[in-house]
């Protein structure tokens, strides 16, 4: 197993899912003309593959279904209008369709063809999230971005009203595989499709308001996806150096061990060790986590000190007991404190908050403590009402084995 597979677990809902659950989780649906980055967003965000490796991606010829990460890649080519094509198969079970639109390219057929897949999956199914992906922008300029941003969505949302689907909401988000951009989209895009999020953003508040903490992020370690944080407004540049952190953390752990991250390290990092921004994968058949080195953090100064006891985030096996505990902090030279905590195997809290706030760490640490007693919780309660819909099938169906028996008597 690489470090970037999730197995059979799942990195919401943990080890132990039910096919009925696996079943009936999200799936995501990514559609969009041929060549316009739909293979290249999968594999860069769900696993690791460089930016410049998806320059060799072959053209997908059938339904990629991506089982781990509930993600589904269409071909560009398929025809959905095609009588043999089942609409109701395909759109009946989708939560959120991601449709992907090259910006560096001519988009009037893409917009053609968003405008009736949005019609032909809204009939099927009302309860899609639509969401509008204009990719490749890495190559536009911060004015045209702007205007192609704006031109995408007038001409669609129009479209979409003269069909007499004025309802039907759209999301439009600016991507790259070559920065944050896409990652912060899925997380978006994910987001949406967390029954928990409501809780998870509460708790998240809760935690916030109580510790002095000015951010805080539950990431999917593996994805780089948040799939939570508090309701203050998100900006770009705080979820990337959340998210760079994940990097440095699992360089760090790789480079040095557990033992000498167990042993609280400490050390400085400056933007020279980071000269790469080509991600490297290491493997060795026992971890989940993929190693990743450099990721462009270009924040100097940062005093690094990490403890882990049994952490996932590192390059070893998790112990038994299931006791993940992998936890560090990040001062940086402008006064400001990174502050990560695995949550569960899959899922770390980090925080981002004022080196005057962090001199009360015990506090901190003791609020953060309560928010991940409060998550086993509402996770818990999933587990507890699907036992309980499962007794309550398996008392129907003894119910009914037992009036059929007296019915034949
Ligand atoms: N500049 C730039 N190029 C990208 C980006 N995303 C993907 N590409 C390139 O676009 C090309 C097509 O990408 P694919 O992922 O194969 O496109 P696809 O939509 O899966 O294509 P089909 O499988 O034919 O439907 C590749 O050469 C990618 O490297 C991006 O964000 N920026």
């Amino acid at each position: 197993m690489s470090y970037s597979d999730y197995g059979d677990n799942d990195p919401i809902y943990g080890d132990d899912l039910a096919d009925e659950d696996r079943e009936s989780r999200p799936r995501l649906m990514l559609m969009g003309l041929r060549r316009s980055g739909k293979s290249s967003i999968q594999r860069v965000v769900f696993h690791k593959m460089t930016p410049t490796e998806t320059l060799f991606l072959e053209s997908t010829s059938k339904i990629n279904k991506d089982n781990i990460q509930y993600v589904w890649d269409f071909p560009g080519q398929m025809d959905f209008f095609d009588p043999t094509f089942d609409t109701t198969a395909i759109f009946g079970e989708v939560g959120a369709l991601v449709f992907v639109i090259d910006s560096q390219d001519d988009y009037m057929e893409a917009l053609a063809r968003l405008h009736s897949t949005v019609v032909a999956a809204y009939r099927v199914n009302p309860n899609i999230t639509f969401e509008v992906f204009i990719h490749k922008v890495d190559g536009l300029s911060e004015d045209y971005k702007i205007d192609t941003q704006r031109d995408i969505q007038q001409t669609t949302t129009d479209e979409l009203a003269d069909a007499g689907l004025e309802n039907v909401q759209l999301a439009f988000y600016l991507t790259s595989i070559y920065d944050h951009s896409i990652f912060e989209a899925f997380s978006k895009v994910i987001q949406k499709l967390i029954p928990q999020l409501p809780t998870l953003e509460n708790l998240l508040n809760i935690l916030c308001a109580n510790s002095g903490i000015e951010k805080a992020f539950l990431f999917d370690v593996i994805s780089k996806i948040y799939i939570a944080t508090d309701s203050s407004p998100v900006d770009s540049q705080s979820y990337e150096i959340c998210s760079d952190m994940i990097d440095v953390i699992i360089d760090i752990s790789s480079i040095y061990g557990r033992a000498a991250i167990g042993a609280k390290s400490q050390g400085y990092l400056d933007d020279q060790q980071d000269q790469s921004d080509d991600w490297t994968h290491q493997q060795d058949g026992h971890d989940d986590y993929e190693d990743s080195n450099g990721g462009g953090h270009g924040h100097s100064q940062a005093v690094v000190s990490n403890s882990s006891r049994a952490g996932s985030l590192n390059n070893q096996p998790a112990q038994s007991g299931g006791n993940h505990e992998a936890f560090s902090v990040i001062k940086m030279g402008n006064g400001t404190v990174l502050y990560l905590r695995e949550v569960n195997k899959y899922l770390a809290l980090i925080c981002l908050l004022r080196a005057e706030t962090f001199e009360k760490q015990g506090l901190i640490d003791y609020n953060v403590h309560c928010f991940k007693e409060a998550m086993d919780q509402v996770f818990e309660l999933k587990r507890a009402e699907r036992t309980r819909r499962e007794m309550e099938a398996n008392q129907l169906l003894e119910q009914q084995q037992h009036n059929g028996l007296y019915g034949h008597g």
